[in-house]
Formats: C-alpha cells, structure tokens, sequence
C-alpha cells in the first residue's frame, strides 16, 4: 500500500482474547452455523455472514431484528465489551463472517447506522486488516496482522475517519463482530 505510514486512532489489537481449548470449541459452533449470502451492488461476494440480534440489510441500510446470539457466543461478547470499554448489552447487533480461502472484504467504513464502538475476534487463519484514509499525498495507510484469537476495536478516528479491508485470506477464516446501534431500536428517533 503506498502512503504514509500512520497508526490510526481509535485502533486497539488485543492478542489472546481466547485460548487455543476456546478456539477449537467455538469454531466447531460456528461450523454448525447456516451462512448466508452477501450481495452488494449485484455481485455475491465470496465470504458469508449471518446476523445475530439485528440484520443489516446492505441493500436498503435498513435494520431488522434477528435472530438472538447463540449462549456460545455470550462469554466473547462479553470479553469484547471488555476491552472496547463499553457495556455489553451495547454490543446489540453481532455478525459472524465466514472467510474461504482466498475471500476478502473490501474497502469500507461500518454502516453509520451502527454506534461508535466496533470490536472483532479473528479465529481460524490468520489474516492482515488493513487501513487508509485521504487521497493522494495526504494518503495514510496501516495495517495489523489479525493473528487467531486475537480481537481488535475500532472507535474514533479508525471508525469514523479510516476505511478498512481485509486481502485474500491464506486459509478458512472466521470473524466474530460486534456493533452498536446508533438509536435505541431500528425506526425511533
Ligand atoms: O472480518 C473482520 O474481522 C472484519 C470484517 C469487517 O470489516 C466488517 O464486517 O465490517
Ligand atoms: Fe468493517
């Protein structure tokens, strides 16, 4: 990536959310999961995700109420919250993506529907997580690897200001999310 090297602000990486015992049972959970598509602007992507709490519909930026989180799920919620700072009835909306070899996520910033506060565990391969921010001269540009079991969050700056993106992933990957939402409940004001 061409740029300026920058940490971003707002970026925290916590290595060893979960132990290796933690990470065999949890990914035999996740293998049980039923993912679904991700199609954006016509195109299905590689990766799959499913939704707990709220779905996030990318077509309509719409926010539906789903599913609850599996109780498997509850305790890394929980050690999220932790080290993102916030409370963990906050992190109202989780999604589990599923990464094949070779599949990506592209450049982005989270939905603002979603609240200030983002924080993710790795399991499976590791992978890089990308970031930049401005054009051209002003390009600024980081990256952490993701080892597994480790959990970053993104608040301020890294949030708000800095996309993100994942390259091809060298192996099975997965990724569980947690988010906030910016309103109490899809649809108030
Ligand atoms: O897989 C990850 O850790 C990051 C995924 C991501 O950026 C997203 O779902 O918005
Ligand atoms: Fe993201």
């Amino acid at each position: 990536m061409r740029g300026v090297h920058e940490r971003p602000e707002g970026l925290t990486y916590q290595p060893e959310l979960i132990s290796q015992d933690e990470e065999r049972s949890l990914l035999g959970v996740l293998a049980g999961i039923d993912f679904h598509e991700v199609r954006m602007h016509g195109q299905v992507a590689r990766r799959t995700v499913r939704h707990f709490g709220y779905d996030y519909d990318y077509g309509s930026f719409q926010l539906t109420e789903a599913e609850a989180l599996p109780a498997e799920l509850h305790e890394v919620r929980r050690r999220c919250a932790e080290i993102a700072g916030v409370a963990e009835a906050s992190f109202a909306q989780a999604l589990v993506t599923r990464y094949p070899p070779g599949s990506v996520i592209g450049w982005h910033r989270d939905a603002p529907a979603f609240g200030p506060t983002v924080a993710g565990l790795s399991l499976g391969a590791a992978c890089l997580l990308r970031f930049r921010r401005g054009d051209a001269e002003d390009r600024r540009v980081y990256e952490v690897e993701l080892l597994p079991r480790s959990a970053y969050v993104l608040a301020g700056a890294v949030r708000s200001s800095w996309q993100h993106s994942i390259p091809p992933v060298p192996d099975l990957r997965y990724s569980v999310t947690f988010r906030q939402l910016r309103r109490s409940r899809p649809g108030s004001s």
